[in-house]
């Protein structure tokens, strides 16, 4: 289990991180999110031992984060860096050896995984001899081919084709399903909604939510509605002008909709139904994550604390 308790983290003048505080779990998937600048690199960083804490404390299974400990982790760091004019096979053993792996079995993990990836024809290839996407699949397979107990992975999909990016998904969940802790850094509400189990939310530097998934949504209600309805949808700019609801989408005969605080979901049927349209469906959703993102950070200055 990956723990931090009140960590802090100051550049100069900057508080990057400010009192963060989580837990993340093996055999679950951990999404750790924020806006730009809202401190995961920075956070991320001192879980992989890379940067120390100002204060507080990182371990993981109970032991604080040191040299030992980053051998038991993959770190898929957001910036990638591979030795461009090195051959992948010889990159993968070498990044393996240094987790503690014999050459031998370095060698057979490596084929292993890039099989996997149908990348085994890479084995003798310079890395400057692919291109982005696949030098970031060879990237993930350096930060997985040791076993790792947690595997750390900052914007994992960026740069990847939507088969690549399920291949990496798959990975993922495998990972997970093993018993693996998986940390992973995202903007993509999308992504994170699909895979994540739990979630930490931070701004400026502060944790503004966190728990499972579910908790999280649970804990921001079900004030989101769709309706689809049959007729005039004057109704619909009506209860938009008075404040009752916000349109989030539209089209002429459906609607995804905010209710104010305040406003009934009763008040929504009624204004259709006065407004002489017939309502086909009428359905209350929790808010998909990008939507709590949005309120939860929505109109803060993200820069960080001085
Ligand atoms: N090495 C550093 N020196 C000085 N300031 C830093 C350093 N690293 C990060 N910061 C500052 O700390 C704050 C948090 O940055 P961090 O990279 O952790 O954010 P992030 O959430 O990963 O952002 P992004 O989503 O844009 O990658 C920013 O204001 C950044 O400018």
């Amino acid at each position: 289990m990956l723990r931090l308790e009140n960590v802090t983290k100051r550049y100069g003048q900057t508080l990057a991180v400010d009192g963060v505080s989580f837990t993340a779990e093996p055999g679950r998937l951990f999404g750790l999110l924020g806006p730009n600048g809202a401190g995961k690199t920075s956070t991320i960083r001192m879980i992989a031992h890379i940067t120390s804490p100002d204060s507080g404390t990182v371990t993981l299974g109970g032991e604080p984060v040191s040299a030992a400990t980053q051998k038991r982790m993959g770190y898929l760091p957001e910036e990638r860096g591979l030795y461009r004019k090195m051959k992948v096979g010889e990159q993968l053993v070498y990044l393996a050896r240094l987790k503690g792996m014999s050459a031998g079995d370095a060698e057979r993990s490596a084929r292993e995984w890039l099989e996997r990836f149908d990348a085994a024809s890479w084995y003798g290839k310079k890395v400057e001899e692919l291109s982005k996407g696949m030098q970031q699949k060879v990237q993930f397979v350096a930060t997985v081919m040791h076993g790792p107990d947690l595997v750390i992975l900052d914007e994992p999909f960026s740069g990847l084709d939507p088969i690549n990016a399920d291949l990496l998904q798959e990975t993922v969940a495998e990972l997970r399903s093993d018993g693996r802790t998986v940390l992973f850094a995202s903007h993509r509400m999308e992504q994170v909604e699909q895979l994540c189990d739990d979630l930490c939310l931070i701004a400026r530097g502060r944790v503004l939510l966190s728990g499972s998934l579910r908790d999280v949504k649970r804990q921001f209600g079900k004030d989101t509605a769709s309706l689809h309805w049959d007729g005039d949808g004057a109704f619909l700019d009506a209860l938009s002008a008075s404040g009752a609801v916000s349109v989030l989408s539209r089209t002429h005969s459906a609607a995804m909709l905010r209710l104010a605080s305040g406003t009934a979901p009763s008040d929504v049927l009624r204004a259709a139904l006065d407004g002489s349209a017939d309502v086909d469906r009428f359905e209350l959703h929790e808010p998909p994550l990008a939507e709590i993102f949005r309120q939860a950070v929505g109109g803060m200055d993200n820069a960080p604390a001085a």
